[in-house]
């Protein structure tokens, strides 16, 4: 079993791997892959359930997803995110919430959206035994605030970020992710921190990269500017649709090794 330690212990040996799953099939294949953490991350709530943004993600759909990635899982680190508004309001909601992920749905660990409001919890979470991953620059629960830009751009900015990181780290977060900052703050940041820092849209120097999963595979029908696809699922995923309504169409399928025929029956 991958523990939150292995992965800090990753820091500076070689670059760590992350990517989100939603579903059990998709856990394996990326497990399958060599990816050492799989984040169910709130995007479920764009990729898989057609929401415009992640707020409207409720506590049920992360644990009902966190429980299929984790049945899919043998052996790499599950990280969940907490949804929008299920943690920082109320200090009871927010550990009996991240706890529900751990016991409930089986994650390894909870990803929480940063601000100078989540050091404390960062800090009674962890002191709790659920291990936190911070997250900094852009925040997509933060829509209205920040929209989709890059974050960290202004001098002030940044330092409040950097800021941020280190009190994230002192508060016993064990990594960090860092979204759609500039590469050269990522790099300040990394040489800063001991924990690792993931980066998404924030340059080469993070200890690790994490993508959504269909950005990366080249399932999305549209994707940040700092993903790649690394294939084209998405044709594929066409062209078999396009051959099953040809061969149901054409009368090609079912073929005989499709069918069994129960030669006792009296159908007269
Ligand atoms: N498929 C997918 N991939 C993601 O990485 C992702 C999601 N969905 N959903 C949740 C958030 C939203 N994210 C996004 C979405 C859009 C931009 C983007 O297009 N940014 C542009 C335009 C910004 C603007 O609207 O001004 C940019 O140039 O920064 C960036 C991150 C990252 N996350
Ligand atoms: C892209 C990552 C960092 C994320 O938070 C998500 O997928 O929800
Ligand atoms: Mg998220």
């Amino acid at each position: 079993m991958t523990t939150v330690r292995d992965v800090r212990e990753m820091v500076g040996t070689e670059p760590i791997t992350m990517l989100t799953a939603y579903d059990a099939t998709t856990a394996e294949l990326v497990e399958d892959a060599g990816v050492d953490v799989i984040l169910v991350g709130d995007s479920l709530g764009n990729v898989v359930l057609g929401h415009d943004s992640t707020l409207p993600v409720t506590m049920d759909q992360m644990a009902s997803h966190t429980a299929a990635v984790v049945r899919g899982t043998d052996d790499a680190l599950v990280v969940t995110d907490l949804p929008f508004l299920s943690v920082g309001a109320d200090r009871g909601d927010s550990v009996e919430n991240a706890g529900r992920l751990l016991k409930e749905a089986g994650a390894n660990a909870v990803k929480i959206e940063s601000g100078p409001h989540t050091v404390e919890l960062t800090e009674h979470l962890t002191d709790l035994g659920i291990p936190v991953m911070a997250h900094l620059g852009l925040t997509p629960q933060h829509v209205n605030r920040l929209g989709y830009t890059r974050q960290g751009t202004t001098q002030d900015a940044a330092e409040e970020i950097r800021d941020l990181a280190v009190a994230h780290e002192d508060a016993g977060a064990f990594a960090l992710v860092l979204e759609h900052v500039p590469a050269n703050l990522a790099a300040a940041i990394t040489a800063d921190l001991e924990i690792p820092t993931i980066g998404i849209g924030a340059g080469p120097d993070c200890d690790g990269q994490v993508l959504v999963v269909d950005d990366a595979v080249g399932l999305s029908e549209s994707a940040p500017p700092f993903a790649e696809a690394f294939g084209n699922v998405r044709d594929a995923y066409a062209d078999a649709l396009d051959g099953y309504v040809d061969a149901v169409e054409g009368g090609q399928f079912p073929a005989e090794e499709h069918c069994h025929v129960a030669d006792d029956l009296d159908l007269d």
